[in-house]
């Protein structure tokens, strides 16, 4: 099962009817900064409550211990996927992991490389000088060798990275648009199927389900898609 749905709505009761549209068995969901900002763990509780695995996105980027802590509260939430910034560094990453696995939690642990929001010229101005996949490659392996499970990149870097990194290092990827959809503020794309082929793990859908007229059928019709 490789969707992950994106629940960025503002208030519980969009959340849960596009919740009670999905299908645990068709698909996990994504809760981010907007929705936990405004409702808290209990949305994570209320999606537990409908046998969906949940990734709490909520990208931590803080001092190791502020940011180790920050994810073993999440972890004690039951959640099944947590992620840090990779930009936070060794020190960072290395300490959350390591207190990860000595709570024993089997929440999974990823770091964000580069936004699919980002070009090559979007880094630039950041004074990167390295294009996008190049960056995006190089925070991946930094991810892999401080023990982190994998990264969130856009589908456009699996390839290489499946090559480089393993059969076993976690692939996210949001920025999937179905060739029929708007790309909005996504700026490295791939369509779901390209993904799949590409040897990602997890594709974040987030629009092209839930703004589409029917939800729960363009959630079909994208599985169907890619089985
Ligand atoms: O690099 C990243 C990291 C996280 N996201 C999140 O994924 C979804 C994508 O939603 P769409 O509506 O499908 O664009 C959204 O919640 C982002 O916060 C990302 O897009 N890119």
């Amino acid at each position: 099962m490789s969707i992950i749905v994106a629940l960025d709505v503002n208030n519980q009761r969009d959340a849960l009817s596009l919740a009670d549209q999905m299908d645990p068995k068709l698909c996990r969901l994504k809760v981010g900064k907007e929705l936990f900002t405004r409702l808290g763990p209990q949305i994570i509780q209320e999606l537990h409550q409908r046998q969906f695995d949940v990734f709490l996105d909520l990208k931590f980027h803080d001092i190791p211990n502020t940011t180790a802590q920050a994810v073993l509260a999440a972890a004690d939430l039951g959640v099944w996927m947590v992620n840090v910034h990779a930009s936070g560094g060794r020190e960072m990453m290395e300490t959350t992991i390591s207190r990860l696995k000595k709570g024993n939690y089997n929440t999974h642990l990823i770091a964000v490389t580069v936004l699919t929001s980002m070009s090559n010229d979007d880094l630039h101005e950041l004074g990167i000088q390295a294009n996008a996949a190049e960056q995006v490659v190089k925070l991946a392996a930094l991810t892999k060798s401080c023990g982190v499970d994998g990264v969130v990149c856009s589908a456009q870097e699996s390839k290489i990275l499946r090559a480089q990194l393993g059969p076993d290092f976690l692939l996210v990827t949001p920025g999937i648009r179905p060739a029929d959809s708007a790309t909005d503020d996504q700026k490295r794309i791939v369509t779901p199927q390209q993904a799949i082929q590409d040897g990602v793990d997890y594709m974040v859908i987030g629009r092209p389900i839930t703004k589409a007229d029917n939800p729960q059928q363009k959630l079909i019709e994208i599985y169907q898609s890619i089985q």
